[in-house]
């Protein structure tokens, strides 16, 4: 088997505060050089040090516009005046670079992901419940009152969608975190002996 058709991309989905960045960061501390990010398209400008393909795809307005037009963007959004976006072209070239890309995507997100030929293994990471989910939130002390509420409420519409049958290839329920992690663990598990199989063997791809 070619191991493009392995990698296929990792889509985490699941409301604000249910785990989504610490599974990310605990695969990619146990799966070295597998896993990789999308480089985003965005209208701000570049920071000093920030070099265009690397940090971001810097664009125009009028290029970011025209590309939400042709469909090239799984999603996109606009903060602080500024717009940002995951194109399908930048999570194939990562795969084209060897790696699985991790997007941590919305729901909106994987309705889009699914219309493309990008074959994603599609993750929903869902809280033990809506008060678990306040919890850590607070607990993490990244949040206003008025974000908190905002996360809260987007995050009934996001279960409602995880939990209907045939969105996700896999929901995990991330109440003990190792137990959580073992689950998505297996479920890559096959993928990921027969990537590190083929690059073991190949020196790379
Ligand atoms: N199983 C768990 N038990 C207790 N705390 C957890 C567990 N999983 C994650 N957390 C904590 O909950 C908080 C939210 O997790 P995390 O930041 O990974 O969520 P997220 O889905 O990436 O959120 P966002 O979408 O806002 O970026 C963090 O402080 C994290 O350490």
């Amino acid at each position: 088997m070619s191991i493009r058709s392995l990698l296929r991309p990792l889509v985490l989905c699941g409301p604000s505060g249910s785990g989504k960045s610490t599974f990310i960061k605990r695969l990619m501390e146990e799966n070295l050089g597998i896993f990789g990010f999308s480089t985003s398209h965005t209208t701000r400008l570049p920071r000093d040090g920030e070099q265009n393909g690397r940090e971001y795809h810097f664009v125009t307005r009028d290029q970011f516009q025209a590309a939400i037009t042709n469909s090239e963007f799984i999603e996109w959004a606009e903060f602080s005046g500024n717009m940002y976006g995951t194109s399908k072209a930048s999570v194939s070239a990562c795969q084209d670079a060897g790696q699985i890309c991790i997007l941590d995507i919305d729901c909106q997100g994987v309705k889009q992901i699914k219309t493309t030929d990008l074959n994603p293994r599609l993750v929903f990471i869902k809280p033990p419940s809506i008060e678990v989910l306040k919890e850590r939130l607070v607990k993490r002390g990244t949040e206003t009152e008025s974000s908190l509420q905002k996360r809260l409420s987007a995050a009934q519409e996001e279960l409602n969608y995880g939990e209907e049958p045939g969105s996700f290839h896999i929901v995990i329920t991330n109440d003990n975190f190792e137990t959580a992690y073992n689950e998505l663990a297996k479920f890559l598990e096959d993928d990921l002996k027969e990537i590190k199989k083929i690059k073991a063997g190949s020196g790379d791809i």
